[in-house]
């Protein structure tokens, strides 16, 4: 890394990619933001503030927003791309013709692509092809990161070249930058998570109490592990930021758009009225259905997520989906120690008399 100002292209104009734009240039880079909105990008250049998604935030500003990819791309050594995973193979094709080998390129997005039930940073790569590719991934509520609360995150990846960089380029005295070189296991958390926020908010919203999220969310990482090693991605990663740490906030706070579609629903909401009064995306819807597919499809017992698959797309009431749950299979708290089936075989040898 030179002494010249670090150059920084952030793709979407959403709150995350707009918060990151912003410690970028406070960090003293040149940060260009490429957003499709002619409008937005007016006001961001006029008022240096997002009105349409972080209404309330200064943005640095230095950061220039253009709907030009060419303006955005030219001379960047950072590409950050921070778009709903519905649209991230079409944007990153209109980005291509201005990327190349020695860029760094990083997905901060938490969803899968349900053709190949592909992670956004194999998009990356497959439309790319190049070397220098991370995904940033942790308790990130774009809001909190805007009032400057103290925040951490994961940088991602096999190449140390692309954590050092987005360790520098975002690392300040309210974001921290952690280091991992489990790019697969990172993302997946980040996906992962949304299905299990949207199950918390719609166990707020019907009244559950504290004893139930905590048994929600411990439940969730043990599934969530349970389908990353099936995928080979390593569980340890879930107990970092990307993993446990993800979970806790979006399961926890109504800032998460996954859970605030679930209290959307516990309030009984049809899913196309919560996800029309949201406004934006939820990943989580998506992602529970290709989860669940795929977890069938590849024999992973995941509860949770058929049953929130079942009330989200089935018309199975929430309180009947909870209280099967509840009676489900009987089953081991931490598999890695006593597995299920040691449990299961126990049951049987014991001829069922425990019902
Ligand atoms: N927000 C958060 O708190 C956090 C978000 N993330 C992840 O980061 C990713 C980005 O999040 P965030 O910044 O909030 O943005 P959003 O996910 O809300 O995406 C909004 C941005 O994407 C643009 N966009 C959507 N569809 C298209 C398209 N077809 N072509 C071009 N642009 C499109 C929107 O443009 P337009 O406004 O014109 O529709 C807008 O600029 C998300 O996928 C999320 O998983 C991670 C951590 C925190
Ligand atoms: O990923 C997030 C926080 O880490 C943001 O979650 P939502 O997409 O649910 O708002």
């Amino acid at each position: 890394m030179s002494d010249e100002p670090m150059q920084v292209a952030v793709l979407g104009g959403g709150s995350f990619g707009t918060a990151l734009a912003s410690i970028a240039a406070d960090n003293g880079a040149r940060v260009r933001q490429w957003l499709r909105d002619p409008a937005l990008a007016a006001q961001i250049n006029r008022e240096h503030c997002n009105g349409r998604y972080l209404p309330d935030y200064a943005m640095n500003p230095g950061v220039v927003a253009s709907t030009e990819m060419a303006e955005v791309l030219e001379g960047a050594q950072l590409v950050l791309v921070a778009i709903p995973s519905k649209a991230f193979r079409e944007v990153v094709r209109q980005a291509r013709p201005w990327l190349h080998a020695a860029q760094i390129l990083v997905s901060t997005t938490k969803g899968i692509q349900e053709e190949g039930f592909k992670l956004m940073s194999q998009i990356l790569e497959e439309e790319t092809g190049f070397p220098h590719i991370g995904v940033i991934s942790g308790p990130n509520l774009a809001s909190e990161i805007a009032q400057k609360q103290l925040t951490a995150t994961v940088i991602a990846s096999d190449d140390p070249d692309t954590r050092t960089w987005v360790q520098t380029a975002l690392g300040c005295d309210y974001f921290r930058v952690y280091a991992s070189n489990d790019r697969y296991g990172v993302e997946l958390g980040g996906a992962l998570k949304n299905i299990y926020a949207i199950a918390a908010g719609m166990a707020a919203a019907l009244g559950m109490g504290e004893n139930t999220r905590s048994m929600l969310m411990t439940r969730a990482l043990a599934e969530m592990s349970r389908f990353a090693v099936d995928q080979g991605a390593n569980p340890m990663t879930f107990l970092g930021l990307a993993g446990v740490g993800d979970l806790i906030v979006t399961c926890s706070s109504s800032l998460s758009r996954n859970y605030r579609v679930g209290q959307a629903l516990g309030e009984g909401r049809t899913l196309d009225e919560a996800v029309e009064a949201l406004g934006q995306v939820a990943e989580g819807v998506n992602t529970v259905r290709l989860v669940r597919d795929k977890a069938r499809q590849d024999g992973v017992y995941m509860p949770l997520a058929e049953g929130l698959y079942q009330v989200l797309f089935e018309g199975v009431p929430a309180r009947e989906m909870a209280r099967m749950l509840m009676l489900g299979e009987q089953s081991s708290d931490v598999e890695f120690i006593l597995s299920r089936e040691d449990v299961q075989q126990a049951h049987r040898d014991s001829g069922g008399q425990d019902g």
